[in-house]
């Protein structure tokens, strides 16, 4: 799609021809630029449909030139790593240089450094002294002359060709080839990086500048440094306004849903491929997240596929709730439960059948509900949202790699801020991308979803899928326009457990607060809330909501699914005295691998309350006993009236009365007052010793479980 508009109509006074062999998106770039340039016509793009080789751009010009009249100026340039940077100067160039070939010049001299010594001495200053046949230009008829000068065949080296016609004195002063030594015309970029720099004009458009000679009108990312080129090309060429953002990008803003929802017959279908293959936290949010996205379901195939990376319980449970939820109506739901050992799934052919495919991988959360509705009209080969690791620097894009592929850089230099449809051009993608179909074709065709050569190569999937699309030219771009998720870190994300998202509270905070905090406990721990606001059901014992039912759920799996309760007697190998004075049925946090965790949890979640009921109590809360009780008719119903070894204790009820059990409650015969309806994921916080003796009440009915810390 090219969304430019053309500044004036096509210059008679020059054509610009070029070869490619096939459509892509460097190919639509060098037009785009051409089109952006004042005073340039669309280039014309010899050789389409056939197959590549050297010699054939020599071959594809002479045929081209045969019928074009001798007078006519014709630029010729690489059409896969070239950009128009301006128009008008390139005749003015061309004619300020007296040649009668103009030809672009490069620092290296290839493909036979032997010649290198054969050159002449370029002007003082200037290391541009070699031939590059990436471009060049001149009137028709002497252009027509000089290829003809010898014969060449398709396989033959164009660049060769071309210099063995410069190096000959004869032709080169028959021809009056000249090199273009300053960069007036042809800015060839290898080697050159460090003498170029990016500036800004009055309109906040972007323009390169060379620091050696001056403003040139065609770029040519020559050489291994495709990645920087495309890189400087987000800024060129109307690339970037640093008031209007990206220019390359649709004028209109998305549709909304309710435009969508209109035309919901007319929008492309989608496939979803979630990669459930890798340690997946909060597999259960990244899915609901899913669903919740705008894009109709009803034009999204979804797929899963379950990998032996996620073979976690939790993952499981997540997918089969999902896929059993009758409300997500998607076209078509498929569950691959994947055996082998595959490192990424392949795409089948079927799936290339619709417009588009997201891939998400299980670091993905997308919070943003636009997110696939954007991506999709943006419309590009590959796009990606943009996502970052919460309060790190790791993000699902790269702004540049080192030389074996891998990640070099991160930013560009404005891609973190948000303005109407910036959407970079970048070397690396990750974690959730939409791939158009004709890109997806490519990629099918160049191997990067075939999951054997891949396991075979030993290569990182991720790596390898953007060296692919890179050599193929299918531009990966990152989008910016909506806060659209964020990613998580999966690197120590543990399969071991009935539930193990609990042991993220580290590694994905952001997460793991959603999932288990309580929505209402940020109200009472901020800086506005004072002990008068916290509920006393007895005197001096406190209500607080502090984390969800998926807590309480989640940590009574992990006991029980670990089983080993204690007996309830005196005697407890657990504690250091060997003996248990007012013993409990339960397990210790320690038990299961979690009181770091939960230590952890008292210091960053109940410092802040510590400080509001207890004033005074300034030091960080720290506890030697984090058990969960299990309260049962037949087993241990009840407590004993008792204090406990604390300054105060956390009581928090991980089920419900009245639905999980009968009884139950905490006594305190003090105050004649006990409270008897917990509520699920609230806590009751109490003075241990001295004036809070308590007793737990009998369960009737069912089974009850706290936490007790
Ligand atoms: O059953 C209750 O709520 C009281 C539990 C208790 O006091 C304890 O475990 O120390
Ligand atoms: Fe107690």
């Amino acid at each position: 799609s090219v969304y430019y508009e053309k500044v004036s109509g096509a210059n008679s006074q020059l054509r610009i021809l070029t070869v490619a062999t096939e459509t892509n998106d460097a190919l639509a770039a060098f037009l785009a630029s051409a089109l952006s340039c004042a005073g340039l016509p669309t280039p014309e793009p010899l050789g389409l449909g056939s197959d590549w080789l050297g010699g054939d751009k020599i071959l594809l010009m002479r045929r081209a030139l045969a019928d074009v009249p001798d007078d006519q100026l014709v630029l010729f340039s690489d059409a896969y790593d070239a950009v128009f940077l301006a128009g008008q100067a390139i005749r003015s160039a061309f004619e300020a240089s007296g040649a009668g070939v103009l030809i672009s010049a490069e620092r290296f001299c290839w493909p036979d450094q032997s010649l290198a010594d054969k050159y002449p001495k370029p002007p003082a200053g200037r290391k541009t002294a070699y031939l590059n046949s990436g471009g060049y230009m001149g009137k028709a008829g002497e252009l027509r002359r000089l290829l003809n000068y010898a014969p060449i065949t398709d396989s033959d080296d164009d660049q060769l060709f071309l210099t063995r016609a410069f190096l000959n004195p004869d032709l080169r002063q028959r021809h009056r080839m000249a090199l273009d030594y300053d960069c007036s015309v042809f800015q060839t970029l290898n080697g050159a990086l460090s003498e170029v720099s990016l500036r800004w004009d009055d309109s906040g458009l972007g323009y390169l500048r060379n620091t050696v000679t001056v403003l040139s009108a065609l770029l040519h990312g020559n050489g291994p440094i495709k990645a920087e080129f495309w890189r400087l090309t987000n800024y060129l060429g109307r690339g970037w306004s640093d008031s209007l953002g990206c220019q390359h990008c649709p004028p209109m803003p998305p549709p909304t849903v309710a435009q969508l929802l209109q035309r919901q017959s007319e929008l492309p279908y989608l496939t979803v491929g979630v990669l459930l293959t890798d340690p997946a936290p909060f597999p259960d949010l990244l899915l609901a997240r899913l669903a919740e996205q705008t894009y109709p379901k009803q034009r999204i195939h979804l797929r899963i596929d379950l990998g032996p990376g996620a073979s976690a319980r939790n993952v499981h449970l997540a997918v089969r709730d999902f896929i059993d939820n009758p409300v997500h109506e998607y076209a078509s739901i498929v569950l691959n439960n994947a055996s082998d050992n595959l490192a990424f799934s392949p795409v089948s052919a079927r799936q290339i059948l619709f417009d588009f495919i997201f891939f998400v991988e299980p670091i993905s959360q997308l919070t943003g509900r636009d997110a696939l509705t954007q991506l999709v009209a943006v419309n590009r080969s590959i796009v990606a949202p943009l996502l970052v690791l919460p309060g790190k620097l790791w993000s699902n894009f790269w702004g540049a790699l080192n030389a074996d592929g891998y990640y070099a850089r991160r930013l560009l230099r404005h891609c973190q801020r948000r303005a109407p449809w910036p959407v970079w051009n970048v070397p690396y993608v990750s974690a959730a991308y939409l791939i158009n179909r004709r890109a997806a074709q490519i990629l099918l065709k160049a191997g990067a979803f075939d999951s054997k050569r891949l396991a075979a190569s030993g290569v990182d999937y991720d790596i390898d899928f953007a060296s692919i699309a890179r050599s193929k030219n299918v531009f990966m771009h990152v989008l910016n326009t909506l806060p659209f998720g964020h990613l998580t870190d999966n690197s120590n994300t543990t399969r071991l457990h009935a539930s193990n998202d609990l042991w993220e509270i580290w590694a994905n905070p952001v997460d793991w607060e959603h999932k288990y905090m309580h929505p209402d406990y940020w109200r009472f721990a901020s800086d506005d809330a004072q002990l008068g606001d916290f509920e006393q059901p007895c005197p001096d014992v406190f209500w607080l909501p502090l984390v969800t039912p998926s807590f309480c759920h989640d940590l009574v799996a992990v006991m029980e699914s670990f089983g080993r309760w204690s007996d309830g007697t005196n005697t407890d190998p657990r504690l250091e005295g060997g003996y248990e004075n007012v013993p409990t049925r339960d397990i210790h946090m320690r038990q299961v691998g979690w009181e770091a965790h939960w230590l952890h949890f008292l210091v960053k979640y109940m410092h802040p309350i510590q400080l509001k009921l207890f004033q005074g109590y300034s030091d960080k809360p720290w506890a030697r006993m984090n058990f969960v009780v299990r309260y049962h008719p037949e087993e241990q119903k009840e407590l004993r009236p008792h204090h406990d070894a604390s300054d105060y204790t956390v009581n928090l009820a991980l089920n419900q009365v009245g639905e999980d059990f009968e009884g139950g409650g905490c006594r305190f015969p003090r105050y004649n007052c006990s409270v008897i309806a917990p509520r699920l994921g609230w806590a009751f916080v109490h003075p241990g010793r001295i004036t809070h003796l308590h007793e737990g009440l009998e369960v009737t009915k069912g089974v009850r479980y706290i936490f007790v810390t």
